[in-house]
Formats: structure tokens, C-alpha cells, sequence
């Protein structure tokens, strides 16, 4: 499914959660939505969800889908657990209505999914952990096969070992089903290698939407001797750095010219694709320093 947002803007009050922003998703893809607390990503989702009405445009295929019922069955948005249904409702029930929503809906999968992640299905919501909660959330979001689904930090809660599980069912399933899936999340890293596409929000503006391995190739990962590193990098843009014994990593901002890379051999060094969580943390940093 294709998404344009135009001159959106979302007001709460005085307060502005989206500015005047306008982007598409070409779609079929599984997108990063990044952004620091309260930089508008939940208001965002929620608006492209039809949830809210807002002032500008939000088209998926083409048509709004603010008040359009057709529009809404076609996505799916999974938002924190603490939104959960009534805490009285049995996990099936929460199943039976996410179903009931949505014509692409795969109860199979979805009770596959229960299993993976061990939910009672008999079981009460507010029973459940907050991990099984997530956990409800993301088999919902799966199992829709919505051609927009949003995951909204869908993960939280969870164990490593649930999480990586979550990751794996996520991308297989997207592989056989290709759809539009917007992820927002704070674990950047974990999730990166399943990341196609990147979209940074800031203070409710767009910092920059980009395909994850271009902005990948924007910075250097650099590794070898710590004191070959340092010399390395001296006068460039290190991000991050970390020792382990007499190794180290820098993650060194923008493209090395020719000379550096000969420089690189020349010292031994191995050279790689940078994180995104620290190229992340320097694009959203406010002029003039560190938060
Ligand atoms: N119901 C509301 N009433 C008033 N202000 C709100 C409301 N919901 C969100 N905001 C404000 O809008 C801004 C964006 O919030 P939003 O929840 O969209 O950010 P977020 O990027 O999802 O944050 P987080 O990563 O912390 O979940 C914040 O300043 C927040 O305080």
C-alpha cells in the first residue's frame, strides 16, 4: 500500500506533535519510523491509521482515509500494550474482534503465533505480562496481513529471546507476504537488519527518509589498534567509540575519500557500514551539542 502525507500538522492544544509534514511510502516495504520521546511518532501513526482527524492530507492508495471505512480495514495499528483492550476479555475474544476488522486476516497464523510466544488463549488480557501483552499486540499485527500495518513500539516488554522470535516471524512473514509495515521502535540495532527504508522524525518534522543502506554508507565503521584508530580519525567525526583491550571501534560520520582508504589498509584497518543507532543519535541531535 502507498502512503502520502501532505502539510499534515497534528495539534494537541498548544502543543504541536507534527509540523507541517509531507512524505510518501512508495510501499511493500517494512520502514523505519525513528524518533526520540515525544517526537511525534505515535501522533503520526495514529493520524495515517485514520484515527484522528488532522490538518493537512493522509492518502493510502490514493484515497483519505480519515471517515473511510473501506480505508481503515485495510490497516492494521498496533500501538503500545497499555492500550490493550478491556483487561476482562480473553485473549481469544481480542483475537475474534482483531479478526472481524479485517479481511486479509489469517487465524491460522495467528493461532500459530499464539503458540510461538506461549499465550493461553483463554486467558484474561490484564492476566497477561506486559511482554504477553505485546506479545497479544503482535500477533494481532501479524496475523491482520494488513497492506498497512504499523507496529508501534510493539515490542516492549518482551524478552530477548521473544523479541528475536517477534523479528523472525516479522520478516518471513513479510518475505511471503509482502506488505506495507511501519515499525517504530527505540532498539534500533536490533532491529536494523530487517529495516528496507528509514524515515527520522524530530519534534514533528521530517529529518530525513532515506533506503537503509544509503544512509548506512553515510559513515564508516572503523576497527583495528586503538592507537592506529586514533590516529585515523583524528579531525573526523566520531560518533561513538569502544575499546576492547587494545581493539577499537569508531563509528566516524561521513564518506572517507580516497586518500583515507588508502590510509586504512596502509594501518591495517578494517573498515564497515555504521550503525544506525549512532548515526540516529547524531542526526537528531539539536545544533551545537549533545542532549
Ligand atoms: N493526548 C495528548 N495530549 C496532549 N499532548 C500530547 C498528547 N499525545 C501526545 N502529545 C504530545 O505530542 C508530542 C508527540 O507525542 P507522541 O506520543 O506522538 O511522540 P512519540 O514519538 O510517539 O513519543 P515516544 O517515543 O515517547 O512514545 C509530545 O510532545 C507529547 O507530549
Amino acid at each position: 500500500m502507498r502512503v502520502d502525507v501532505q502539510g499534515l500538522t497534528v495539534r494537541y492544544g498548544d502543543v504541536t506533535a507534527i509540523d507541517d509534514m509531507s512524505f510518501s511510502l512508495s510501499g511493500n516495504k517494512i520502514y523505519g519510523l525513528l524518533g526520540r520521546n515525544g517526537s511525534g511518532k505515535t501522533s503520526l501513526m495514529s493520524v495515517l491509521a485514520g484515527y484522528r482527524r488532522a490538518i493537512g492530507s493522509v492518502q493510502l492508495d490514493g484515497e483519505p482515509v480519515f471517515e473511510n471505512a473501506a480505508a481503515m480495514r485495510k490497516v492494521c495499528l498496533v500501538r503500545h500494550p497499555a492500550d490493550a483492550a478491556d483487561k476482562s476479555d480473553k485473549v481469544s475474544h481480542v483475537l475474534e474482534y482483531g479478526a472481524a476488522w479485517r479481511d486479509t486476516w489469517d487465524n491460522a497464523y495467528a493461532l500459530e503465533l499464539s503458540e510461538l510466544f506461549k499465550i493461553g488463549l483463554k486467558s484474561k488480557v490484564g492476566e497477561l505480562s506486559l511482554g504477553q501483552r505485546s506479545a497479544v499486540g503482535a500477533v494481532i499485527g501479524l496475523a491482520s496481513r494488513s497492506p498497512l500495518t504499523m507496529l508501534d513500539e510493539s515490542h516492549l516488554g518482551m524478552d530477548t529471546p521473544t523479541r528475536y522470535a517477534f523479528y523472525d516471524a516479522l520478516l518471513n512473514d513479510f518475505m511471503a507476504h509482502p506488505r506495507t509495515i511501519i515499525v517504530s521502535t527505540h532498539l534500533i540495532e536490533e532491529l536494523s537488519s530487517l529495516l528496507e527504508e528509514v524515515v527520522i522524525i524530530d519534534s514533528g518534522r521530517l529529518v530525513l527518509q532515506e533506503e537503509a543502506d544509503v544512509l548506512r554508507s553515510r559513515g564508516t565503521e572503523v576497527v583495528g589498534n586503538a592507537a592506529d584508530v586514533d590516529e585515523f580519525t583524528e579531525g573526523l567525526t566520531v560518533l561513538s567509540e569502544k575499546s576492547l583491550g587494545r581493539t577499537k571501534s569508531a563509528m566516524v560520520f561521513g564518506q572517507l575519500d580516497d586518500s583515507g582508504l588508502v590510509r586504512a589498509r596502509q594501518l591495517g584497518l578494517e573498515l564497515g557500514p555504521i550503525a544506525l543507532q549512532d548515526l540516529f543519535v547524531h542526526l537528531t541531535e539539536p545544533v551545537g551539542g549533545k542532549r
